[in-house]
């Protein structure tokens, strides 16, 4: 987090001096009504006009610097955000993807706005506001002093007492904060399920269900919630008294000193006045250091997001495809009880065509996806051009190869959108993309074209139609591996074989089909197909 303070250290610089400025005028209004009342009591009316005006001039200015200093801890506040914001983002796009899956995408989502949300409340927000409850602190103890020594030794006893307690509370209310952070996370994540489970829910007519479901971890939620803020409230009560107590406790020792003579009324209501200025901030202290403190693992889990992109890279070498690609003795498994792939070679020579075929479950997207660099830890090596898979850069790999998944994933953008992915092509390549994949067939059902909004995960189109924007978006790429994972399983069989033929007959492609239903004319096409079994 120091990193976001430095980056603006400036705004900070100023937002700082700002906030001295307004807490020392703010404090110096008790010198200001010890003379005004000094004043009337002694009947000086010039003194008193004169007074009058200043204190306009006086209030006008706390107004200004507080505004202004306002201002820049927001404007402060806002900034740090976006940058911390910007990072976690950085980060979790960066994670390889055995790492990325490891968390659901509610984790992350709940990471990047009910946490970051926590974070700005409860730690920066919290912190400049203490640095302010401190000058004022500072400033109200150096006036106090100079009206009462005696009353500022009481002060500091209740205020010694007052530190006490965020010490005590802090540690259960940072357990209590990372318990709310967890339940937010969990929370957001079945919300997530649920809706995104819309359809099957409602044809299967288990919404009452899904609407238990969502009152349990509702239910849940509040009760984390309530617990942390049943600690808060203790907090809060304690030091209430405390200050109410120390305001008491000033109030009668100073109309005892009036009494006996040694202050007048106006240095009476002066120390009362300073008494809550010294009283209120220590209050709001005791509330805002447990909450600094309550988030620390939070910033701490957001730290690890942030810094993991960087962490992962593994191997810096440019990947090369001038030859082959070689799986050579490739073993793996998720976990390390049941093995999903053992002993597997392959090899892909440059331009030729392969299908690979099998049982479901035997591993066939497992094995791409390893040779395309989502997951790491396999035994035995996959070679490009001769260069292990490890020594090179994971992310250059999608220059090289390009995996049609089974299952696609359509931003909510418009179909050239989907395709070009915000990058740059000329609209011969868009249109060369849009007639190889398929998608000018349907394109003219479409009243705008390649501007239809695909809708949310591609909502607003069929199956059939969302994979031949899965294929136009690989093909106008033109990498030379093309990995067609189920690729056309959606579409009718006229169409695919269409596309499938389309593909054989491109010699710049190398082209690896995973297939459960091989077209029979086509499959005769291919240079080598490659038969996988279980285990
Ligand atoms: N991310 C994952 N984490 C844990 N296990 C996984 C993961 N992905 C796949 N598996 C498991 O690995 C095994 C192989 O899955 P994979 O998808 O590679 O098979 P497949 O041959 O492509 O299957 P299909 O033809 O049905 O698509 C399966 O048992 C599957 O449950």
């Amino acid at each position: 987090m120091k990193r976001y303070w430095k980056n603006n250290r400036l705004i900070l610089a100023a937002a700082l001096v700002l906030s001295v400025i307004s807490s020392a005028l703010t404090a110096g209004i008790s010198v200001l009504l010890r003379e005004v009342v000094d004043a009337a009591a002694a009947k000086q009316a010039a003194v008193f006009g004169k007074l009058c005006i200043f204190t306009v001039i006086y209030i006008l200015l706390i107004c200004g610097t507080s505004f202004f200093s306002s201002v820049t801890a927001k404007f402060l506040t806002g900034r740090i955000i976006r940058e911390y914001r910007r990072d976690v983002f950085r980060g979790i796009m960066g994670r390889r993807p055995s790492r990325y899956y490891q968390e659901n995408t509610a984790d992350y989502i709940s990471a990047l706005t009910n946490d970051m949300k926590l974070i700005e409340e409860n730690y920066i927000i919290a912190l400049l506001n203490s640095f302010e409850l401190i000058v004022m602190l500072a400033a109200t103890l150096v006036i106090l002093v100079l009206l009462s020594p005696l009353v500022t030794a009481l002060l500091m006893a209740t205020f010694l007492l007052m530190l006490l307690i965020p010490s005590l509370i802090g540690r259960y209310l940072e357990k209590r904060q990372t318990q709310v952070s967890r339940q937010m996370a969990v929370f957001t994540e079945k919300l997530k399920d649920l809706l995104s489970g819309y359809e099957i829910l409602k044809s299967y007519s288990r919404t009452e269900d899904a609407n238990d479901c969502f009152q349990i971890e509702n239910e849940t939620e509040t009760r984390v919630k309530f617990r942390a803020a049943r600690l808060f409230a203790l907090n809060e009560g304690i030091s209430d008294t405390l200050s109410v107590l120390s305001v008491a406790v000033v109030l009668f020792t100073s109309a005892w000193l009036v009494l006996i003579g040694r202050i007048s009324t106006g240095t009476l209501l002066a120390l009362v006045q300073l008494s809550s200025t010294f009283t209120a901030p220590i209050i709001m202290l005791m509330q805002n250091l447990p909450k600094v403190r309550s988030v620390k693992s939070v910033i701490a889990r957001l730290n690890d997001y942030a810094d993991s992109g960087e962490a992962e890279q593994a191997g810096q070498g440019i990947p090369t495809f001038e030859h082959e690609v070689e799986l050579k003795h490739i073993s793996f498994s998720y976990d390390e009880n049941t093995p999903v792939l053992s002993d597997v070679s392959m090899r892909f020579e440059k331009g030729k065509k392969y299908a690979v075929m099998g049982p479901s479950g035997c591993g066939k997207s497992t094995l791409l996806k390893l040779m395309t660099g989502c997951f790491e830890g396999y035994g035995g090596s996959i070679l490009y051009d001769g260069r292990e898979l490890n020594t090179l850069n994971p992310d250059r790999i999608a220059g090289i190869a390009s995996l049609i998944h089974q299952n696609v994933y359509l931003f909510n953008w418009s179909v050239r959108e989907n395709i070009l992915l915000h990058e740059d092509f000329s609209v011969q390549e868009l249109e060369e993309a849009v007639k190889k994949s398929g998608v000018s067939g349907f394109l003219s059902e479409k009243e705008n074209g390649l501007d239809y909004m695909a809708g949310e995960n591609g909502s607003l189109l069929s199956g059939g139609q969302r994979q031949r924007i899965a294929l136009a978006r690989a093909l106008i790429r033109r990498t030379p591996l093309v990995i067609l994972d189920e690729g056309t399983s959606a579409l009718d069989r006229e169409t695919a074989h269409e596309i499938e033929s389309r593909l054989l007959e491109d010699e710049e492609i190398t082209l690896i089909t995973i297939t459960h239903n091989p077209d029979p004319e086509l499959i005769t096409r291919y240079d080598r197909v490659y038969q996988m079994g279980m285990g």
